[in-house]
């Protein structure tokens, strides 16, 4: 089993779990319940690159990458810094994150809020609205087409976002059949962990105009955003560095300085 199996395979049981303490009813009733979706397409199309910043307790790659006792204090600071929108790692094993990561920060922030997990069934995009999230992750190379395909109607169903996470054109070009608006292209191969940057370069440029392409992976500072905006990103995805920084609102800033437009230049 490579590493995606291995976690995939654990989250199956974490489900099995928490299906037979709350059945799909109680989460879809929690679900309507909701304040609606914010808008996360609209929050990543905006001029310049947009930074989305990550509530990353740990990796497989990386093991332990920060303690974050309170994951409300970090995406705020993420959010005064200028991030456009807040990325919750909710997978507990590998990730250290949580559900109850997700309201607390849901509860902090203004706005639009992702769940990050490996969602492989229609209850965990429930759990997701449930839990006040307004985008959610799909990872192509974890779901068969129609799975995909039903799993991203029932996000958009339910007024909220998919963010739909490729390594390979062939994966794009899946994503895109599946209705995809939100592409992100994540550098790191989720079956190897291996990071590389020129991932993104290869597969962003085949994608539509009107398809928002997110940078996944590898931000190390403002160097790594700017190749990713000069081929195309639309915003970045940023754990490690940003959860690492003695300052993350000044770690985020910097980034979301790097990625505005320049300035128009003034009429005399
Ligand atoms: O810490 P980094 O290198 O900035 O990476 C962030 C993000 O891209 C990474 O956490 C990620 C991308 N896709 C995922 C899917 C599941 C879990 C995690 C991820």
């Amino acid at each position: 089993m490579n590493v995606l199996e291995q976690i995939i395979t654990e989250v199956r049981a974490d489900l099995e779990r928490r299906q037979t303490e709350t059945p799909i009813e109680k989460i879809r009733e929690r679900a309507e319940a909701a304040r609606p979706a914010l808008d996360g397409y609209a929050a990543l199309a905006g001029g310049g690159v947009s930074v989305i910043a990550e509530v990353k307790r740990a990796s497989p790659s990386k093991g332990a990458l920060a303690d974050i006792p309170d994951p409300a204090v970090l995406a705020a600071e993420y959010a005064a810094g200028g991030a456009s929108v807040i990325s919750v790692l909710t997978e507990q094993h590998y990730f250290k994150g949580s559900l109850d990561d997700l309201d607390a920060v849901r509860a902090k922030v203004q706005i639009p809020v992702l769940r990050k997990d490996f969602v492989v069934s229609p209850y965990q995009v429930l759990e997701a609205r449930a839990h006040g999230a307004d985008l959610v992750l799909l990872i192509v190379a974890a779901l068969d087409q129609d799975t995909l395909v039903s799993l991203h109607e029932r996000i958009e169903g339910l007024g909220m976002t998919a963010l739909v996470e490729v390594h390979t054109e062939y994966e794009a070009d899946r994503a895109l059949r599946a209705g995809a608006k939100v592409i992100g292209v994540n550098a790191r191969d989720l079956t190897t962990l291996d990071v590389d940057r020129s991932v993104f370069e290869r597969i962003a440029p085949g994608l539509p105009r009107d398809v928002v392409k997110v940078a996944e992976s590898g931000v190390r500072g403002t160097r790594d955003l700017i190749r990713y905006a000069s081929a195309g990103a639309d915003a970045v995805l940023v754990g490690e560095g940003v959860v690492k920084t003695k300052s993350p609102r000044d770690a985020v800033a910097e980034l979301v300085t790097a990625g505005s437009h320049p300035a128009t230049p003034r009429p005399l």
